[in-house]
């Protein structure tokens, strides 16, 4: 069988930009995805060309891949069919649209935008130009999450009105980020809500929202917000109300993050799951961290209690792979799991579809919206040159 190649452009060099790229060089069949293939056969760094150069090396760019010391030069490349956009948040939407403009497919990094008209904007274009558009939230792809929303939609925990999730970290901001970084940064768009609560919300979505028969029906949001001293947010506590719908009453999503408080205070799970989905006949537990889980634990009314773990495949023992976490969430041997959603976007351009599989544009909007709402409500501004439609615009 002859496989389709997906040639990638990786726009940005830092961390979760190696993560990305590193994660495309096994071959697709070590996770049992015999039809694709990735290369990566471009780079580009807004610091240097070099930087691209060593960036390429570094995760095995293809033998002629390009080093580019500009994003426009990448957008041009002819030979890019899809670049992933791996920059801060406050940069999507110039990056984003950069590539759109310029006719690339586009998988960007979460959150997508630093609001909703933003991400209007670029889905419009994105349309006009009959372009594929997604955000890379890449735990909606693993076979963990679809084995989670499997055990929702056939009825097995009987009907779901509640889930809780939890993203928090465990960190001391002031000692572990200067005020330049992009976790705390207003002018990165920095804060939890927008870098790890849109976790927590993905779970809050991924059982109440995408497991809704269609129409969906969207979420209201009451909110409260712990600020960092940059005005940022450091701790956010939301409670989404999603309406009864044709097949289920109305049901509840509490969904938190926090920097300094712990959703697994002793990393071992001890504490226990930090994502509960409760239904009518028993529940599901997802054990942090949200973004990357390994373990669910099943726990029915009738005495049932199957636990299952889930490691990442490839790229195997020996491999020496470093990953971007320094090293407390990818165990030797395993990939970091970024390749499921690389995955999608090969099978979604095999196909001809324009957005993701397991999460629409639509519902990447509806998030954005209630991330809106929650910095709305908690007066939390960014910068208006971050919050801007106007493009091109110099950050
Ligand atoms: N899916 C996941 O698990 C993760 C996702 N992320 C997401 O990825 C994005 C990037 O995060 P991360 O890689 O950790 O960030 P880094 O700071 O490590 O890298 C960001 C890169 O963006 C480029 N850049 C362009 N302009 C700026 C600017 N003004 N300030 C800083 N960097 C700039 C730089 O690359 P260059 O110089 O080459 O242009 C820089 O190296 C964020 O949206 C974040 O939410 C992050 C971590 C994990
Ligand atoms: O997406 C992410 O997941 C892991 C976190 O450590 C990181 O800050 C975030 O960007």
């Amino acid at each position: 069988m002859s496989k389709f190649t997906l040639k990638w452009g990786i726009l940005a060099t830092g961390g979760i930009a190696e993560t990305f790229a590193r994660d495309l060089w096994p071959n697709p069949e070590c996770r049992g995805v015999k039809d694709i293939e990735h290369k990566v056969v471009a780079a580009a760094s807004s610091s240097s060309k070099k930087r691209a150069e060593d960036f390429l090396k570094e995760v095995r760019g293809v033998e002629d891949a390009k080093a580019y010391g500009s994003y426009e030069e990448l957008v041009k490349d002819p030979n890019v069919d899809i670049i992933y956009v791996a920059t801060p948040h406050s940069h999507h939407y110039q990056n984003a649209r950069l590539c759109l403009e310029g006719g690339k497919n586009v998988l960007c990094e979460k959150a997508f935008t630093s609001n909703a008209p933003q991400l209007e904007k670029l889905i419009e274009i994105a349309k006009e130009k009959n372009l594929f558009l997604m955000e890379a939230v890449w735990t909606r792809y693993f076979p963990l999450s679809i084995y989670v929303r499997d055990v929702i939609t056939s009825g097995k925990i009987g009907t779901v009105s509640r889930t809780s999730a939890d993203l928090s970290m465990h960190m001391v901001p002031e000692k572990t980020f200067d005020d330049s970084h992009r976790m705390v940064n207003p002018d990165l768009a920095g804060g939890a809500l927008l870098d790890l609560g849109i976790y927590s919300l993905t779970w809050i979505f991924q059982t109440l929202y995408t497991t809704q028969k269609e129409p969906k029906a969207p979420s209201s949001v009451l909110s409260a917000m712990r600020k960092y001293k940059l005005g940022t947010d450091e701790q956010t506590s939301m409670l989404l109300t999603f309406p009864a719908t044709s097949d289920r009453g109305e049901a509840h999503g509490i969904a938190t993050t926090g920097m300094r408080t712990s959703a697994d205070p002793d990393g071992k799970g001890t504490a226990g799951p930090s994502i509960r989905v409760q239904g009518e006949e028993g529940e599901i537990q997802i054990y942090h961290p949200a973004f990357r889980p390994t373990k669910t634990k099943l726990v029915l009314k009738d005495g049932t209690v199957e636990e299952k773990d889930w490691p990442q495949p490839g790229p195997g023992k020996g491999s020496g792979w470093k990953n971007g976490f320094g090293g407390s969430f990818q165990p030797e041997g395993e990939g970091q799991g970024m390749f499921w959603e690389a995955d999608e976007c090969a099978h979604a351009l095999k196909e001809g579809r324009k957005e993701g599989k397991y999460e629409s544009l639509q519902e990447s909007l509806e998030i954005m919206r209630v991330m809106d709402k929650v910095r709305e409500q908690n007066e939390m501004k960014l910068p208006e040159k971050i919050e801007t439609l106007e493009y091109p615009t110099k950050l």
